[in-house]
């Protein structure tokens, strides 16, 4: 039996932030993972699928600036593509892995079970620890319908070498929207089907309603209010019906329905750690049922959005209580989010709909970025921004609608998060031209 200070499982962004750190401070730290190192967003979520953006973000600036007289007709090789993202991707985990033994982490391979508390057993052997941190994310949720094995995840798509002519996602969340702009622009046909007829649930609900609009004349098929009933094989094809008996037909059917935490093989009632439907239940310091056992990342149940920024914040934090560098409970800055989509949509902070609800405490801001110069200037003339002031006129929340949403949004955050003030603002010295020279203005009612 190997014995460690600190145990984690998984090494995804919500083990190694914290790994790396305890064990070159000199603890004896070992990793457990049972399938690639560094996780969902290195593998199988946000560096994939932002490679396979880059050239589709460029297409649809490109068709922005028709107006301003350029001509492109650009053809993708989605096979190249693929190739392109995977040499490059195929080295992150090799890469970590040598620096995470380089700075003494023992990475062991294998689906770890809780033995009891303090032991988990990985193919046969037992490793012991002090501390263990569970940090083993989620997992595309399944629909429990007729044909289920017809269908695919996100997982499959973000390497597909082949895109198939005509494309079905079930869902309208952050990953049938962004794969949906990726597929119709690399010349798919793309349906999305939908359980309700909202898309984006919690992003500011008109930028959704106008992004669905624009996807719409992109030659995306919307079908709202369906419930999947069944797929079944039709030919070299997949059929996807629904309740109210709207058959589709397509060679990839994708199920986008949101996911689920990786709770089952881990045994975790044999541990003692409660856990519920939507995860592990932690306290403020995010120490699990059990004090000596943390959960960090997707894994925990969570108000938090699920993102990777978030699971590094708390891999952070763990690290330094382990450390003994705080012992105060985790404190979540506003956090950032944006779906990549075509145009973006991201929003930080105190949304439109909570400020609209407390009309007393929040006054809001619309801004219509599109009829600035730099915007028209690029042809993004729907470009558009919202911004929340609390009484004291402090920027406390934004949301935004452009191609550039996420330096936007990313540029507001600073001034949301610390509570900078229009006279911070004019200290600052920014390069121009930049959205960010106009971030003086936005103090002014
Ligand atoms: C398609 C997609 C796109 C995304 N895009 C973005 C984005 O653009 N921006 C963003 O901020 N977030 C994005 N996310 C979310 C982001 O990927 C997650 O928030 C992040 O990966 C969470 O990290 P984690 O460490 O908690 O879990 P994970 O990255 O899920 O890592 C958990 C690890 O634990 C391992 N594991 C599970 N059970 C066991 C076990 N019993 N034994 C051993 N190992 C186990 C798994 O194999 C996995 O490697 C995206 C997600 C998806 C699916
Ligand atoms: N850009 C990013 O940061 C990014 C990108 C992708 C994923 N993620 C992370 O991954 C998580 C999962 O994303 P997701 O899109 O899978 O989940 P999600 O929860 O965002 O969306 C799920 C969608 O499926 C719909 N749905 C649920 N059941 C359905 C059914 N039976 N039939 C049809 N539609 C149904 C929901 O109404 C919703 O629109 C996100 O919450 C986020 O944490 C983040």
């Amino acid at each position: 039996m190997t014995a460690f200070d600190i145990l984690f499982i998984g090494s995804g962004q919500g083990a190694w932030n914290a790994a790396l750190p305890l064990s070159m401070s000199g603890k004896k730290v070992a990793i457990i993972e049972r399938d690639k190192i560094l996780g969902v967003c290195t593998n199988y979520g946000c560096n994939p699928k932002i490679i396979l953006d880059g050239p589709i973000k460029l297409m649809e600036d490109a068709e922005l600036l028709e107006t301003a007289g350029l001509q492109s007709e650009f053809k993708l090789d989605w096979g190249k593509l693929m190739d392109h993202k995977n040499k490059i991707l195929d080295e992150l985990p090799k890469t970590m892995e040598a620096n995470l033994k380089k700075a003494g982490v023992e990475i062991i391979r294998g689906e770890a079970r809780f033995t009891d508390a303090h032991t988990v057993e990985v193919d046969g052997a037992s490793y012991t620890a002090e501390t263990i941190v569970i940090a083993t994310g989620q997992r595309p949720a399944e629909l429990h319908i007729p044909g289920e094995e017809w269908l695919k995840t996100s997982n499959e798509f973000l390497y597909l070498p082949e895109l198939p002519a005509e494309i079905v996602l079930i869902g309208a969340g952050y990953v049938a929207m962004e794969l949906a702009s990726i597929a119709a622009r690399a010349g798919c046909r793309v349906h999305i089907v939908q359980v309700s007829d909202r898309v984006l649930n919690g992003f500011h609900q008109p930028y959704a309603r106008q992004l669905t609009e624009k996807m719409k004349q992109d030659g995306i098929q919307f079908h709202f209010n369906e419930k999947v009933t069944a797929v079944q094989q039709a030919g070299n094809e997949l059929q996807l019906q629904t309740e109210s008996g709207l058959t589709l037909q397509a060679g990839l059917i994708v199920n986008a329905t949101g996911r689920i935490p990786n709770v089952e093989p881990l045994q975790l009632e044999t541990a003692g750690v409660t856990y519920n439907k939507k995860g592990i239940e932690v306290n403020e310091y995010l120490q699990t049922s059990q004090p000596h056992i943390y959960a960090t990342g997707d894994i925990i149940d969570k108000t938090q959005p699920r993102l990777t920024p978030t699971a590094v914040f708390e891999a952070k934090y763990v690290a330094g209580r382990l450390l003994g560098k705080t012992s105060e409970p985790i404190q979540y800055p506003p956090i950032a989010t944006i779906a990549f989509t075509s145009p973006r949509i991201a929003q930080v902070g105190v949304t439109a709909e909570e400020a609209e609800q407390h009309s007393d405490q929040y006054s809001v801001k619309p801004i219509e970025l599109g009829k600035q110069w730099d915007f028209a200037g690029r042809g993004e003339t729907s470009a558009h921004l919202t911004l929340i002031y609390d009484k004291d006129k402090k920027l406390v929340g934004a949301a935004g609608y452009s191609q550039e949403a996420l330096e936007i949004i990313n540029s507001l955050t600073p001034f949301i998060t610390l509570g900078l003030t229009a006279a911070d603002a004019e200290k600052l010295i920014y390069a121009f031209p930049s959205f960010e020279t106009m971030i003086p203005r936005y103090f002014q009612s």
